[in-house]
């Protein structure tokens, strides 16, 4: 489908780690959903340049103050606990999935309940900028297809998973190793005869004390048969750690516990990893394995300090999730205000240590989250050929601003003190797409 536009005004992206790349006297071209144009306008005749590359479309002229950035990457959600943000954090992470977490996603048995909700998640999700989600949604395949159906109409870039759990619920949300793994080829097929450019579906075994060896296997079989995502969660939380040591004795750590199922692949998100050992994240680089950084979660479960920076220097590639309702809002800004909270507290109790900065970690809510979700050549900057996921921004508080602010500057007061409302437009694939909410 045809969607062209014009951008002229500053915009920021990021196009390697250390730093973010700002062209403030800039312009962007959108053809047919990508990027065909983003540079310096350096005086030149922006109708003419559009015309050469054959883009008839009104230019979006940004106003003072506001700038022009690549959407949000949320590399690990739970779409069906939004009902749940903000309770239970009295618990910590095995506890709390059994008091508050399981019996709510027993509920998404029920379909109708399921669209009801995982409509104003989507609409959520995009309203706070994230233009690509990779959600997590519950073990019922009709349900989890709902949470498909709604990403697609709303126009949201999704990866999503039906959850597998086959072992350790005392509740009746569990699956026979047969259903889960019949039900998750349903869902594959499913989610593909919805033919969206812009959804995908996700093999999500729940963790190691979800799902039994056997099953795992069958699901790393089938993520490679089908060149799929995989996403699970790893080393959240102590007692967790305890409790897969216990399940698996013949496996050294647990990492291995997904590498010997197969399921370790470039293509693998795994989230939190807050106390993976120095072995761990040697296998996890060999595979191209990347972590999902949940800080918000880490802190609400009492999980602990994730240090960001060690994964990094081992070759990691990361990302930042909100994990909601681990964590309780679906805003990237909050996990970067978060991330980069974290990182000075991982400070505080190591010498000669470098907390991340503001622009390392637009990089992870960006570029690094699409790269962690193998997606960096579709989506992440302004680069030429990428879809065109974007946000058009507005400081906040522009009556405080005594003097003018460079694009830096407005980076910084977006970043720190910026909120939703902040966020004027959301654009995927170069169609806008915020929604009220
Ligand atoms: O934060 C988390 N949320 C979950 O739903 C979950 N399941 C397993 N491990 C988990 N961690
Ligand atoms: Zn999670």
């Amino acid at each position: 489908m045809e969607s062209s536009a014009v951008f002229i005004g500053p915009f920021i992206h990021s196009e390697r780690f250390e730093r973010v790349t700002v062209v403030d006297d800039g312009i962007v071209i959108v053809k047919n959903g990508k990027v065909v144009l983003a540079e310096a306008l350096r005086g030149r005749d922006a109708a003419s340049l559009c015309s050469s590359l054959g883009v008839v479309a009104p230019a979006v002229v940004l106003r003072p103050g506001q700038l022009l950035l690549p959407g949000f990457v949320d590399a690990h959600l739970h779409a069906p606990q939004f009902p749940n943000a903000g309770l239970g954090y009295d618990k910590t992470l095995l506890d709390w999935l059994r008091t508050y977490t399981f019996p709510l996603e027993g509920r998404y048995s029920d379909a109708e309940f399921a669209a009801k909700v995982y409509d104003a998640v989507v609409r959520r999700c995009l309203s706070a900028g994230t233009t690509l989600a990779c959600y997590f949604a519950t073990i019922h395949t009709e349900s989890s297809l709902q949470l498909a159906r709604c990403a697609v109409r709303a126009g949201q870039r999704a990866l999503i998973g039906k959850v597998n759990m086959n072992i350790n619920s005392d509740t009746a949300y569990n699956e026979s190793t047969q259903s889960s793994f019949d039900d998750t080829h349903s869902f594959v097929d499913g989610v593909q005869q919805l033919q969206s450019s812009l959804v995908q579906a996700v093999v999500t075994p729940r963790f190691a004390l979800s799902c039994d060896m056997d099953l795992m296997k069958k699901l790393a079989d089938l993520a490679r048969s089908r060149n799929l995502h995989v996403q699970t969660h790893i080393s959240e939380n102590m007692g967790e750690i305890e409790a897969v040591r216990a399940t698996y004795p013949q496996c050294a750590n647990y990492a291995e516990v997904y590498d010997r199922a197969g399921l370790l692949t470039n293509k693998t998100i795994l989230a939190h990893g807050v106390h993976l050992l120095e072995e761990e994240l040697r296998l996890l680089a060999e595979r191209g394995t990347a972590v999902a950084h949940c800080p918000a979660s880490n802190t609400c479960l009492r999980s602990g300090l994730c240090d960001v920076r060690r994964l990094l220097e081992a070759g990691i590639t990361v990302a930042l999730g909100t994990d909601v309702s681990g964590g309780p809002t679906p805003c990237i800004l909050d996990a970067i205000r978060a991330t980069l909270d974290t990182s000075i507290h991982v400070s505080f109790s190591k010498k000669n240590y470098e907390p991340l900065n503001y622009q390392e970690v637009f990089y992870l809510a960006t570029l690094g989250g699409a790269k962690a979700l193998a997606m960096d050549d579709v989506v992440g900057n302004f680069q030429v050929g990428k879809e065109f996921d974007a946000l058009l921004v507005s400081a906040p508080d522009p009556d405080l601003h005594f003097e003018s602010l460079d694009s830096l500057q407005l980076l910084q007061k977006f970043l720190y003190c910026g909120s939703e409302r902040n966020i004027k437009e959301v654009y995927v694939q170069g169609r806008p797409v915020k929604q009220a909410f």
